[in-house]
């Protein structure tokens, strides 16, 4: 999405910041982005927030680059590593495990050199470009979009553009087209990427799953609704 926003018109109209996505998110709550492709998770934390554009970073089955890595198989997991460039999956980890696995474990917070202490009966959540090489290290890897579909049978959305206010209909346009050209240069993109640990044309054409339509909506409405509940539920213990 970004080639083809980094290619087009808009580039006069605004600053281009790139961060990890927990990141991005702290921008946007914080007012210091107006639109972010942002974890989908921090939605309810928006007092306004608006879903722009037909794209997202979604998978309708095995996404790759998100899983709970680990060198015991599930039932032995005791303490999930919880990565902090995350924010997203992070809950998507502890509703799975709660609901689909039925498994009571220790949540910790990881910081930065956190895959290290992915050992023994410590499971990590791990994302992104790290994931990819994660999984070339680890015995178990559970997927965490593929957990999501069989327990669901829907598709999951990790990301989404989301703006904290009005941004105008000639601006949404304008993005909305500027994000599609990238998804029709998906060759010339992969060709940019050196990744020695998966194939990355198999891991834009066949893992993310970009098109925000009706059952991505779907899941994203269900997700967001289990972790509002399991907010409350939480805050209510207190
Ligand atoms: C697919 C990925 O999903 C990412 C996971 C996110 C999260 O867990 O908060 C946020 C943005 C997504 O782009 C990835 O990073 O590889």
């Amino acid at each position: 999405m970004l080639y083809g926003i980094r290619r087009s018109g808009l580039m006069d109209k605004i600053d281009l910041v790139e961060g990890y996505p927990a990141h991005i998110a702290g921008m946007l709550l914080n007012d210091e982005i107006d639109v972010g492709l942002v974890p989908v998770a921090i939605i309810p934390q928006l007092k306004e927030s608006y879903i722009v554009t037909d794209h997202c970073i979604g998978a309708d089955a095995e996404v790759a680059s998100v899983a709970i890595f680990s060198e015991v198989p599930m039932e032995q997991i005791t303490t999930v590593l919880l990565d902090y460039q995350s924010r997203t999956s992070v809950n998507l980890a502890k509703v799975l495990l709660k609901e689909y696995w039925k498994k009571e474990v220790v949540f910790e917070d990881a910081g930065e050199d956190f895959r290290s202490h992915i050992k023994g009966t410590a499971a990590g959540v791990v994302i992104g470009d790290r994931a990819l090489e994660q999984r070339t290290q680890s015995a178990y890897i559970y997927d965490l979009g593929l957990a999501w579909k069989k327990y669901t049978g829907l598709p999951f959305v990790f990301a989404a553009w989301v703006s904290n206010k009005p941004l105008g209909e000639d601006f949404e346009d304008a993005f909305n087209r500027a994000n599609g050209y990238g998804l029709h240069h998906i060759d010339e993109v992969v060709a940019d990427i050196d990744c020695n640990w998966y194939d990355m044309k198999t891991y834009y054409t066949k893992n993310i799953s970009y098109r925000l339509d009706a059952e991505k909506r779907k899941g994203l409405a269900l997700f967001l609704e289990k972790i509002q509940q399991s907010a409350s539920i939480s805050s209510s213990q207190v």
